[in-house]
């Protein structure tokens, strides 16, 4: 019998989740071919810089070139896996390559998040595929699901953590107390972190994983300028000690939701109480809950970081792709028919923890309850600490528009008698 054709295969980046992939097709050389019923081989590897130190990298020196889209371009390249990240080149690399007829495995959630159309058409284009597993929850089997599995129900809301670097920050500021910058250190050592953190700590990476995830849940195009964002640079260990008194804790969440013929999606720090499934992920894990109307929720947990995790779905993705060249078959192509609307952040429904140093006179609590009944916003429970210099209420309001939350806040810190607005956080999930 003669031995099947190889599916050749042109890497797009070598660093953190590039070396792994290179491992892992290695070590499971064997299983791989058995699995697709082809072996799987590298054509070359595009590496920023030639002759850089890459340690026992087990991988021929020769395949490594700088000239990426040369690679691409070569007619012995059949997919084309793409971890550097960043909006360009990446977007034109891999429209390139799927205009070509060239399958795309990436994990660049930045530029499917800005400009995932012009992806998607180029696959169209092609008749290629385009597969993005790692993008979203790293190893977390995600996406798939959300493509394939749940095509047959209504999604409703997906609701979760999906930045490992943050929650492995607010993690350990809420279990060591441990400072930002310690836990931010850690987490790029450990390679969770992005090139540039601040596309972490901002929220930036989450809201471009909650505008993927939107836009499969609810078959419309969301890019990452329709999400609201909040970074998590703000919480301080103030908030969090004031979380742990109200039995809660705080995450960096991704909420999607959708009614009748629009979609909103934001994501920022939340106070979530310490019985909720989210309050108990750590470390670097990510958890995504997925409400559809006939299956009712779904809970999806993993490892949402680092190299070697995030290869597995950069793995998964590859033997997909092969499979489908050998077969001559095609990954489900986009579906956004349901064109529904992206609702602005002021129609969001949501709860809010506000802090605030006042004077300790008589009637302040008064004047401030009166701000909130001015907006139309009820209040929970209200907490009054400290007297004088040091008089401080911690306030809990029910459910209301994020607009008339956000115009109270406002209100609150044009009164004489506010000194300062400590924090303001959004609460989640019946906290508080
Ligand atoms: N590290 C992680 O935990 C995860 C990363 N991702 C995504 O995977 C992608 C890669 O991430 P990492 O491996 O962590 O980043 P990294 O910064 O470790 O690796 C990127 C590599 O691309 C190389 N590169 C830059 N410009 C290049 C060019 N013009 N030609 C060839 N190579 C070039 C860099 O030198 C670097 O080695 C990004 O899109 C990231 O968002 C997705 C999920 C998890
Ligand atoms: N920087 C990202 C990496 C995975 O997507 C994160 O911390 O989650
Ligand atoms: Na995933």
């Amino acid at each position: 019998m003669n031995p099947a054709k190889p599916v050749r295969l042109a890497l797009l980046g070598c660093g953190t989740v590039g070396t792994e992939v290179v491992r892992l097709l290695h070590e499971q050389a064997e299983d791989l071919t058995a699995r697709i019923g082809a072996p799987l081989e590298l054509a070359g590897i595009a590496v920023r810089r030639l002759g850089r130190e890459r340690g026992d990298l087990p991988v021929d020196p020769a395949l490594f070139t700088t000239d990426a889209l040369g690679l691409i371009k070569r007619d012995d390249v059949d997919v084309v896996i793409e971890v550097v990240g960043g909006i360009e080149p990446a977007r034109t690399w891999l429209v390139e390559a799927l205009r070509a007829g060239k399958s795309v495995v990436t994990a660049n959630k930045a530029l499917l998040a800005e400009d995932g159309g012009t992806l998607h058409d180029a696959a169209a284009e092609g008749n290629a595929d385009l597969y993005y597993e790692a993008s979203v929850a790293g190893a977390i089997p995600l996406l798939r699901p959300m493509r394939e599995s749940l095509h047959g129900d209504r999604v409703t809301a997906v609701t979760g953590i999906v930045n490992g670097t943050t929650n492995f920050i607010l993690s350990s500021m809420a279990s060591t107390g441990a400072g930002f910058n310690e836990a931010l250190e850690e987490a790029t050592e450990l390679g969770y972190a992005e090139a540039d953190p601040t596309a972490d700590v901002e929220g930036f990476d989450a809201a471009a994983k909650a505008a993927i995830l939107a836009s499969l849940a609810f078959h419309t195009r969301v890019t990452a300028a329709d999400v609201f964002r909040e970074g998590m640079t703000g919480v301080t260990a103030g908030d969090m000690a004031s979380a742990k008194e109200m039995g809660c804790t705080i995450k960096l969440l991704c909420i999607a939701q959708r009614t009748a013929d629009s979609v909103s999606v934001r994501v920022h720090p939340a106070m979530i109480p310490l019985s909720h499934p989210l309050a108990g992920v750590g470390d670097a894990f990510n958890a995504v809950f997925v409400e559809a109307e006939a299956a009712g929720p779904l809970m999806f947990y993993g490892r949402g970081a680092g190299g070697r995790p995030t290869a597995s779905a950069v793995l998964g993705d590859i033997v997909a792709a092969a499979r489908n060249k050998l077969t001559g078959t095609r990954a489900p192509s986009e579906s956004n028919y349901a064109e529904l609307t992206v609702r602005p952040i002021g129609e969001s429904m949501t709860r809010y923890h506000i802090s605030l140093d006042v004077a300790e006179r008589p009637g302040v609590l008064a004047t401030v309850a009166g701000v909130f009944a001015q907006h139309e916003v009820s209040i929970a429970t209200v907490r009054q600490s400290g007297r004088a210099d040091d008089a401080k209420l911690v306030i809990v309001t029910h459910i209301a528009p994020d607009a008339a939350l956000a115009a109270t806040v406002e209100s609150l810190a044009s009164l004489d008698i506010v000194r300062s607005i400590a924090s303001v956080l959004r609460v989640e999930g019946g906290a508080g």
